[in-house]
């Protein structure tokens, strides 16, 4: 704020001392000019004043010569004058000359006296001047003199008068006053109060003046220079006329007009005191420059009043336009900048495509040096595939002329300098430039972005355990394949494949391990298959193949065949020698179906057959098999409404002590009586149950009915041993297992001690720690555990040691041969004394023979059940038979009593 009005204030005084400066010089010039004139004018009017005056003199000196010589060759006064010559007192010549003189005396002349020539007077009329102060000879042939007598000028001549025969007859002596000459002399106040004429004589030492206005007095022998300086009559008295300055004989400074009078010998000056000569030019000077001060006060106060404001206003104006350059160039600035570092590419187009602008961004992204692509024309730089839908929308832009639409991106393939191409996304939009449509070309290099779509699409699309399609990509690929082959009339197969086995090496050796082998599965599948085939992990261990067009249905068994040799192959994974082979479903396109979701189907339904009919077969759907999918999905609607139903039922199975021949347990199987379908076995609907999760309310619907049959015994005191209920997989992975089976155990108040569970190897296997800490729990309770199926999976001594199980259950598989099979027989053996080692009891399952009872007593196995003692019977009978049993001990025939 200080700063501005310091500046403005600045900006005045500047203003103010150039006006005042200018107004000096202009008033100096003026001055300088107007006295020039002035003087100029002052002089010349001086000149032709004195010019007038001295033709007025000679004039009438002239006049009066003119009128002397007019008297004098007068012939009546000559034969006068003769007359009285020849007789000197002839009186009436005497009278006439007399008569003659006062005739002519009022025509001029003060004075006319005749005389004769011996110079006495004949006649005269008029008054002689008397002692004229000043008598001035004029240089006339005759005797002429200028004299001031009488305070006034008197012409004297004296002319001799000839007759015919020239002789002299007498003299006419005249004198004539001259009024004007002595008033023009005196009257000068025209000139000013210093105006004076001077009118000199030439005399041998200097000069002779008459009577001026100022001096008023005759001047005799004046010389001609006076203090070292010529008088301006000795300028006249030379013949010249006219202008000097210089000082006169008062010693004041003068401007005097000299000029010669005639030949007379006279000069005249007009002078006048040059104060009073130039007292109007300094007047008016004087004036004009008060004039000029008025018009400097004027003009400051102008400057004040009006220029300031204007000074302020163009001081602000200034002001603007400097921020609004400043802002201009911070906005050019701030534009380049943003252009510079804006992570898009901006091209400005010609409408026939020529690049005019561009930023670094932009040539960056095609690779050029700076400058590389101006001129260029931007369809080369587009993948030619692009280039009918470029052109397109720039045409759409010029057809609609539609300024600042809101650009709308698509996609193009840029070419870069070194041929490669980029994937870019471009908006255009246009303006117009200097009445010339323009177009904006914003490019943005989506290379990442559609790395990442396509590994985001990648993700979505495949399994992430073994990068295979997954179930959607599958249904993608299927459709395609579907309108390809449809085209084409050809086929395809589309192969369902479930590993056998894998559910347990999974279990009981755990998920990185099961997880190695679907990706060694998914890696032999694409080993074994044609490019052009697709291989997809539905999920879990199963795999979906797409055998593209295939000729004949021969071709899909042909594969099939590869790929069971293939997955039959054993695999080594971490030290572990497995084997997983598998079962395949087949279904044909387009005879097995028309769609995705029937081909996926018939395929699965035709693996379930190929399943069922046992390890590593294959099957073509055929339409019957959808009668055994529908007959599972009968089974399974069954079986959720048999608890509401009451359908549900347990047996008990006794395990008998191979000591002493006592029932030790029982072991709770369940029974499923179906209203119309009647007994359903377990190995139908367990298997079902477990798949639907159904399993879980049964399951625990199983225990509370075997704790409730506990305490029925209780109160008969019918059974005090243990009885042994099934935990399937699906319950064991439960988190609140223990939870809940411990308020099922609280809820019937029995003594857990009364209770045991069986459970499978792979169940614990599959969380080893969590499993452990669970069974542990249950146990400190009270609760006995038995290791169910053992021998059948993957059983390993180290772990059997840290579980925390109190006896192992033989399959029945290796009882079946016992007493036929070596192997059976060495394994059983084996199992009995590696339990034994780690302090666990035996129970053989499915004794059926006394044989096997035999060799089973003759290994230390503690326990056995099976049909041999007895088939698991309803809870009235089951326990009914312990006395029989004892006797059962010296049989040597299975039981003929079978209820089961
Ligand atoms: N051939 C022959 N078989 C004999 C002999 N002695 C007993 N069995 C049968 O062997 C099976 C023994 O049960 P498991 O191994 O636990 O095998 C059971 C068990 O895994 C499952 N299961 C049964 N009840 C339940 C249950 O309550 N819960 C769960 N999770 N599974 C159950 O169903 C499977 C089949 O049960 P079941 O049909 O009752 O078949 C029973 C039984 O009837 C014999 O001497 N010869």
């Amino acid at each position: 704020m200080h700063t501005r009005k310091r500046r403005e204030r600045r900006i005045s005084i500047i203003a103010g001392l150039i006006l005042v400066t200018l107004t000096l010089v202009a008033s100096l010039s003026i001055f300088l000019v107007m006295e020039h004139q002035a003087e100029r004018i002052v002089n010349r009017s001086l000149l032709l004043s004195l010019e007038s005056r001295t033709h007025l003199f000679d004039a009438k000196i002239q006049q009066r010569l003119d009128a002397n010589q007019l008297v004098a060759t007068r012939p009546f006064i000559i034969a006068q004058l003769k007359q009285l010559d020849a007789n000197p007192d002839d009186f009436k010549a005497i009278k006439s000359l007399q008569l003659a003189a006062d005739t002519l005396l009022p025509t001029g002349f003060s004075l006319i006296r005749f005389s004769m020539p011996d110079r006495h007077t004949a006649a005269a009329a008029g008054i002689a001047a008397v002692h004229p102060e000043l008598t001035v000879p004029l240089r006339l042939d005759t005797a002429v003199h200028l004299m001031w007598s009488d305070s006034g000028f008197v012409l004297s001549q004296e002319r001799p008068m000839l007759d015919a025969r020239h002789r002299l007859v007498g003299y006419v002596l005249t004198e004539s006053r001259l009024p004007e000459l002595t008033r023009m002399l005196r009257d000068t106040q025209t000139l000013g109060k210093t105006g004076e004429l001077v009118v000199c004589g030439n005399a041998n030492s200097g000069m002779q003046c008459f009577p001026a206005a100022l001096s008023r007095r005759v001047y005799l022998d004046v010389p001609l220079v006076q203090n070292g300086r010529r008088l301006p009559m000795a300028y006249a008295f030379e013949g010249e006329t006219g202008l000097t300055t210089t000082r006169d004989y008062r010693g004041r400074e003068v401007v005097a007009a000299y000029a010669p009078l005639g030949q007379l010998g006279l000069g005249m000056v007009l002078k006048v005191d040059t104060d009073e000569l130039y007292a109007p030019i300094y007047e008016q000077v004087r004036e004009v420059s008060y004039m000029l001060l008025f018009f400097l006060a004027a003009g400051l106060l102008m400057l004040y009043w009006l220029v300031n404001p204007l000074v302020r206003k163009l001081a602000i104006s200034e002001r603007e336009a400097r921020h609004a350059s400043e802002r201009l160039r911070d906005s050019e600035t701030r534009t380049r900048t943003i252009l510079d570092n804006i992570d898009e590419g901006l091209i400005t187009l010609a409408e026939d495509g020529t690049i005019e602008s561009l930023n670094p961004v932009a040539e960056r992204l095609f690779g050029y040096p700076p400058g590389g692509l101006l001129g260029g024309n931007m369809l080369d730089l587009i993948n030619p595939g692009n280039h009918p839908e470029y052109r397109e929308r720039i045409e759409h832009h010029v057809a609609r002329r539609d300024l600042g639409t809101p650009p709308s991106s698509f996609e193009l393939t840029a070419i870069r300098r070194n041929g490669q191409e980029l994937p870019v996304e471009a908006r255009i939009s246009d303006m117009v430039l200097a009445g010339r449509h323009k177009f904006i070309l914003a490019l943005q290099d989506i290379t990442r972005r559609k790395e990442t779509e396509a590994r985001i699409l990648h993700i979505a699309s495949h399994d992430p355990l073994t990068d295979l399609p997954n179930r959607t990509l599958l249904e993608d690929r299927i459709k395609h394949a579907i309108h390809a082959n449809h085209r084409r009339r050809e086929r395809f197969a589309v192969i369902y494949i479930d590993l056998n086995d894998f559910k347990t090496i999974n279990d009981s050796l755990g998920h990185t391990l099961g997880d190695t082998l679907l990706r060694s599965v998914a890696i032999r599948l694409k080993g074994c298959l044609r490019e052009e085939d697709t291989v997809a992990r539905q999920g879990g261990d199963e795999f979906i193949v797409i055998l593209s067009r295939i000729e004949h249905p021969d071709d899909a068994a042909t594969a099939v065949q590869k790929i069971i040799n293939t997955l039959t192959e054993p695999y080594t994974i971490e030290g572990h020698e497995l084997h997983s082979g598998a079962s395949l479903g087949i279904a044909i396109y387009p005879e097995d179906g028309h769609n995705v979701t029937a081909l996926l189907k018939n395929s699965d339904t035709a693996m379930y057959q190929a399943k069922a009919s046992g390890r590593n077969n294959y099957r073509f759907y055929s339409p019957e098999m959808d009668a055994k999918a529908a007959d599972r999905l009968m089974l399974e609607n069954n079986l959720r409404r048999a608890l509401e139903r009451n359908e549900l039922s347990l047996h008990y199975q006794p395990i008998v002590s191979l000591a002493s021949g006592e029932i030790m347990a029982v072991e709770a199987l369940l029974r499923w009586t179906h209203p119309v379908m009647g007994v359903v076995s377990p190995a139908r609907f367990i298997p079902v149950a477990e798949d639907s999760s159904l399993i879980l309310p049964i399951g625990e619907w199983v225990l509370e009915t075997a704790c409730r049959q506990i305490r029925e015994w209780d109160k008969t005191k019918q059974f005090s041993g243990r009885v042994v209920v099934n935990l399937s997989p699906r319950q064991f992975r439960q988190g609140d297992l223990v939870k809940r089976f411990t308020h099922i155990i609280e809820r019937t108040g029995i003594d857990p001690q009364r209770l045991g569970m069986e459970i499978t190897e792979s169940v614990i296997m599959e969380n080893l720690d969590s499993s452990i800490r669970m069974l542990q729990s249950l146990k400190d309770m009270g609760v006995e555990f038995s290791l169910d199926d053992f021998g059948t999976g993957y059983s390993s001594l180290s772990y059997l040691k840290r579980f925390p199980v109190d006896k192992l259950k033989i399959d029945q598989s290796f009882v079946r041969d016992l007493v036929n099979d070596h192997d059976d027989e060495a394994l059983v053996k084996a199992i009995i004394a590696m339990a034994h080692s780690l302090k666990i009891r035996v129970v053989a399952e499915g004794v059926e023979t006394r044989q096997q009872l035999d060799f089973l007593r003759e290994q230390h196995c503690d326990q056995y059940q099976g049909y041999y003692f007895s088939r698991p019977l309803p809870p009235t009978n089951s326990c009914s038979r312990k006395t029989e049993t004892m006797r059962t001990n010296q049989k040597q025939t299975p039981p003929s009593n079978r209820q089961d």
